[in-house]
């Protein structure tokens, strides 16, 4: 059972629960170590596991005679081995996902992030850094500073870890001289000051020959600082929190009778005792604690970190994701933001496109709405950016379509930090800091209008409603539209059609084909539509509209039966054929790029309300049961 703790994935939340009981009364240092693939770094845990005497015996037997097997070093213990755990890694000689090692002195007990080096697993390690306190960075003493080094330092800054324990490793190669150790700790101080990372303690280190890793080493006789181990025992991280009243994110409602309703989850900021004011947000809602409850029975007071349920004085409709707060300091309250991103999805980052936010237990839907910039995280530099990449960071704008509590990440980890989910993969997809609210969420309110949508489609005899056409270009999207629209117009009715092509003559004028563009174009063509619905009008939308998620996010401006979806289903080779504008013909030569069905996706709907069939009926019959889906 002891062997199986000490070395866990991601998930093993029973395993951390356990290690933690057991060492309950030693305080706990949470750090991460990154660095590049051969900076030393599996040998630097593996000797601080061995060393710390945490290695049980069937551990060592492993070790020993995989050490024979796949070791580099002439058959002696090969630490680095106790840390690759999974056979894909030693394979491929990389570390490729996150895995968290406990280990304990008479002082404290450890929980290590161990964060891959490679470049492409950046999301990787701004997982273990989330968490951690403290971040170990590796650096090779006869390559100095790399880029890996700047990224992952980066990464540290940006996930608020503000002490750094620089670990330049590999002394024994560079003869211990102190001149390479000061070069590279000057370079790393001027970094560390342009990051904002407040604490640097550089040690040199030999993880294999153990100078400095557990006791000081005679071989450095020149550095008077601590080993790392004694470092990672003394560090103090604890953050500032002066002045910050309570604050509760509720993890859950336990509700087990009538007589008891409790908010449970973690003190994230300030503490609490009975009798306190609070505030319940986002409702801003009033009451008193009435009593905090634990396991071990109830206590008078509590502070951050600490696992309560908080029963209180009033009935208040409080629900899972909501905060509870000092009623005196309560946090603020916003949709819009400025927000850090940390893009980890496989498909680009698109703005305008929407996604799930999720902060603490509160999902929320959100939208990027603008890329303010990309930041090189090697230069530090500040790009223009159109989309976002794989391990790409950026200062975004964000939108959410409601008002949530929060404080700035740096201030905060549980209230400001999130991360974005895609809404048809389920897929995390970034990971993100707020930095501050905009201004503007505040100033703009819905101006109420006395006569409804209901009143304007009742004085025009209709349902006002929304046909959303779509398809491959020449699929038949404007002329079974176009049919649709006489034939309302002969009824009396009131129709209006947008068309792709003419919509991008004036108000779409500004964007072209990439995928970016395509999602802002159909973004602002289904809000002009919603508006011409709010109107009182049965609108005819006729747009390829490549992409499932935009689709989607139509249908959602608008009420249940008011969007009917309409897949124009001709095959690509159809389309081909008829060529009405010549443009199939132009982009096979090359001549048109991103054009849709040969280098730009089209996704097919899954759920539309009607499936034309254009080659085996006509376009009048098609046309003849959009009506009848219509009007029934
Ligand atoms: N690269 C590329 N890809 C697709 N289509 C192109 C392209 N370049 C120009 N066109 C012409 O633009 C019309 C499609 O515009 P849409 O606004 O409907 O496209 S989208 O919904 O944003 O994907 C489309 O009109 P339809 O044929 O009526 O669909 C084309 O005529
Ligand atoms: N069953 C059908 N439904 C719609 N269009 C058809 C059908 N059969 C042939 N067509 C022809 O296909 C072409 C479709 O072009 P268009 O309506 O402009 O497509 P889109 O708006 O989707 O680009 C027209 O020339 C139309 O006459």
């Amino acid at each position: 059972m002891e062997a199986s703790t000490d070395t866990v994935n991601l998930d093993a939340g029973q395993a951390v629960a356990a290690y933690l009981e057991q060492h309950e009364t030693k305080g706990l240092l949470r750090f991460i170590t990154c660095g590049s693939v051969d900076d030393g770094k599996s040998t630097l845990i593996g000797r601080l596991l061995y060393d710390t005497k945490r290695l049980f015996d069937d551990q060592l037997a492993a070790l020993e005679s995989d050490s024979r097997r796949h070791g580099t070093q002439n058959g002696e213990i090969d630490y680095a081995l106790l840390v690759d755990g999974l056979s894909a890694e030693r394979e491929q000689g990389i570390t490729i996902d996150v895995a968290y090692r406990f280990f304990s002195t008479e002082q404290r007990k450890f929980i290590v992030a161990d964060c891959p080096g490679h470049e492409q697993y950046t999301r990787n390690m701004a997982t273990g850094a989330s968490t951690a306190d403290v971040a170990v960075v590796l650096v090779d003493a006869r390559k100095g500073l790399l880029t890996q080094t700047r990224r992952h330092s980066y990464i540290v800054s940006l996930l608020g870890i503000r002490h750094v324990l620089l670990a330049v490793n590999k002394m024994d190669l560079v003869g211990y001289d102190q001149a390479v150790f000061d070069d590279i700790v000057g370079g790393y101080r001027e970094l560390a000051a342009q990051l904002g990372i407040e604490h640097v303690q550089a040690v040199p280190l030999s993880a294999l020959r153990g100078d400095n890793l557990i006791e000081r080493s005679p071989q450095t006789s020149w550095y008077g600082g601590p080993s790392v181990l004694e470092y990672l025992e003394t560090v103090d991280p604890r953050r500032d929190q002066a002045g910050t009243g309570l604050r509760l994110p509720v993890q859950w409602v336990n509700r087990p009778n009538q007589d008891f309703r409790g908010f449970a989850g973690t003190i994230a900021a300030g503490t609490v005792r009975p009798g306190d004011s609070v505030v319940a947000l986002p409702s801003g809602r009033r009451s008193q604690v009435a009593r905090i409850v634990t396991a071990d029975g109830d206590l008078a007071h509590a502070g951050a970190g600490q696992a309560v349920t908080l029963t209180l004085t009033d009935e208040l409709d409080i629900s899972r994701g909501d905060v509870i707060a000092a009623s005196a300091q309560p946090p603020e309250l916003s949709d819009q933001f400025a927000a850090h991103l940390l893009w980890m999805g496989e498909h680009s980052l698109l703005p305008g496109r929407p996604y799930w936010l999720k902060i603490g237990a509160r999902t929320v839907g959100a939208t990027v709405t603008e890329i303010k910039h990309k930041i090189d995280v090697n230069t530090q530099d500040r790009l223009a950016a159109k989309h976002l990449e794989l391990n790409e960071v950026a200062l975004c704008n964000l939108h959410l379509d409601q008002s949530i509590p929060f404080e700035a990440y740096r201030d905060n980890r549980a209230l400001g930090g999130f991360i974005l989910i895609d809404r048809m993969s389920n897929a995390t997809v970034a990971a993100g800091t707020l930095e501050f609210a905009l201004r503007r969420a505040g100033n703009i309110h819905w101006q109420h209008v006395d006569v409804d949508k209901a009143a304007r489609s009742a004085s025009k005899g209709q349902a006002a409603r929304c046909v959303w056409f779509t398809g491959l270009s020449g699929s038949g999207k404007s002329t079974i539209a176009n049919l649709v629209d006489k034939r309302l117009h002969a009824m009396g009715r009131h129709a209006f059609v947008l068309d792709g092509d003419n919509v991008r003559h004036g108000l779409n004028k500004d964007l072209g084909f990439t995928d970016e563009d395509r999602v802002e174009n159909i973004r602002r063509v289904a809000e002009v539509a919603r508006l011409m619905t709010d109107a009182g009008l049965i609108v005819l939308v006729s747009f390829i509209s490549p992409f499932r998620a935009e689709r989607r996010m139509a249908r959602e401006l608008f009420g249940e039966d008011e969007f009917i979806e309409v897949f124009v289903d001709t095959p690509l080779d159809v389309a081909e054929q008829r060529d009405v504008k010549g443009l199939y013909a132009k982009a096979r030569a090359g001549k048109i790029p991103n054009f849709t069905g040969i280098d730009s996706p089209y996704e097919q709907p899954e759920t539309a309300e009607l499936v034309l069939d254009t080659v085996s009926q006509s376009a009048e019959d098609l046309a003849e049961q959009v009506i009848r889906k219509l009007l029934d």
